[in-house]
């Protein structure tokens, strides 16, 4: 396996095997950090409304000189636009704010179960497809209720659905869910944000194994459990380090013991997609 590997999506569209995150990373200086990750490799990049950072993002995909071709570029729908027409027009919104003529993949951000409107969001979505806006469409924080909803009111699954997932939320079952339904899992923070899951002894135990950082011990977790991370890193060594992954194999038994590092609280913020409402 090489980081050159692409998933293959179920719309026959693929994607890297990871992605840089840009969760506050904007402004000039995030056009340099992001600038350098693209330097160091990635090329796909993960943006959201939400972020303030499509910028940002677009501005270091110009600077870097590299055909647009080659990147993949992930932007997310906030919940205020969960109507057809005002999420069509903010897709368009993001294009404008990227500086680009379509994007890679579009996701709901969150599917906001209480205001109940991510059936007609979806509908916008397989629209923005239909126009060529977006070359393919998923969602974020679904859980299966949430998939299934969506599925059987419009009979389109999504490419990928992006969950938060770490050591010390591994999310097996979902995890498996989209696996039978076709659909790619993307790990939101799966370096469980910079937390103590980089300093626990079993990490850091295998680390000294294969001779790599805690870090990509994590990462080769998600990628032979099948899922693409999206890590944030704005330091240029991380951003290196996350992309060195593909040179060793932990066992099977490794993979079963970082997943066992499952704590009940182990959500990095406490963010369950059921009552989640976003912060815009
Ligand atoms: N769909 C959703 O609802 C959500 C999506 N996301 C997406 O997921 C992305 C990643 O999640 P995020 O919450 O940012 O957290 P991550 O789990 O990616 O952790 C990022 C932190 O880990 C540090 N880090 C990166 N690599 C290493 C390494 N090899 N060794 C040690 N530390 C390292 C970074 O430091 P440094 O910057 O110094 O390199 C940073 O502090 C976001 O940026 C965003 O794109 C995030 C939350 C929710
Ligand atoms: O970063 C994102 O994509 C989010 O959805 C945010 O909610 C983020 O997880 C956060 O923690 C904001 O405080």
């Amino acid at each position: 396996m090489s980081l050159n590997e692409l998933y293959e999506l179920n719309d026959g569209h693929q994607l890297p095997k990871i992605g840089l995150g840009t969760f506050q990373i904007r402004g000039y200086q995030g056009v340099d950090q992001i600038l350098t990750a693209i330097q160091n490799g990635y090329r796909l990049l993960d943006t959201s409304t939400n972020y303030d950072s499509e910028g940002a993002v677009g501005e270091a995909i110009r600077r870097s000189g590299i055909p647009r071709s080659q990147f993949y570029v992930t932007t997310k729908l906030p919940g205020k636009y969960h109507h057809f027409d005002d999420a069509l027009k903010i897709i368009e919104e993001s294009l404008l704010r990227l500086g680009l003529d379509y994007l890679d993949l579009y996701l709901i951000h969150w599917p906001l179960p209480k205001r109940d409107n991510y059936v007609e969001a979806w509908q916008a979505l397989i629209e923005a497809q239909r126009r060529g806006l977006v070359r393919s469409i998923g969602v974020s924080n679904f859980e299966k209720e949430h998939l299934d909803k969506i599925i059987s009111a419009t009979g389109i699954t999504p490419a990928v659905n992006q969950n938060e997932i770490h050591p010390y939320w591994p999310q097996e079952s979902l995890v498996a869910t989209n696996q039978e339904y076709g659909i790619v899992t993307e790990a939101w923070s799966p370096l469980g944000r910079g937390s103590s899951e980089l300093t626990e002894p079993l990490i850091v135990k295998l680390a000294e194994k294969y001779d790599k950082n805690a870090g990509q011990i994590i990462l080769r977790w998600h990628i032979q459990r099948g899922i693409l991370p999206v890590a944030k890193a704005t330091t240029p060594q991380h951003q290196r380090r996350n992309l060195d992954i593909f040179d060793f194999t932990l066992t099977e038994t490794e993979v079963s013991q970082i997943s066992d590092l499952e704590r009940k609280d182990g959500r990095v913020d406490d963010q369950d997609p059921k009552e989640y409402e976003e912060f815009v």
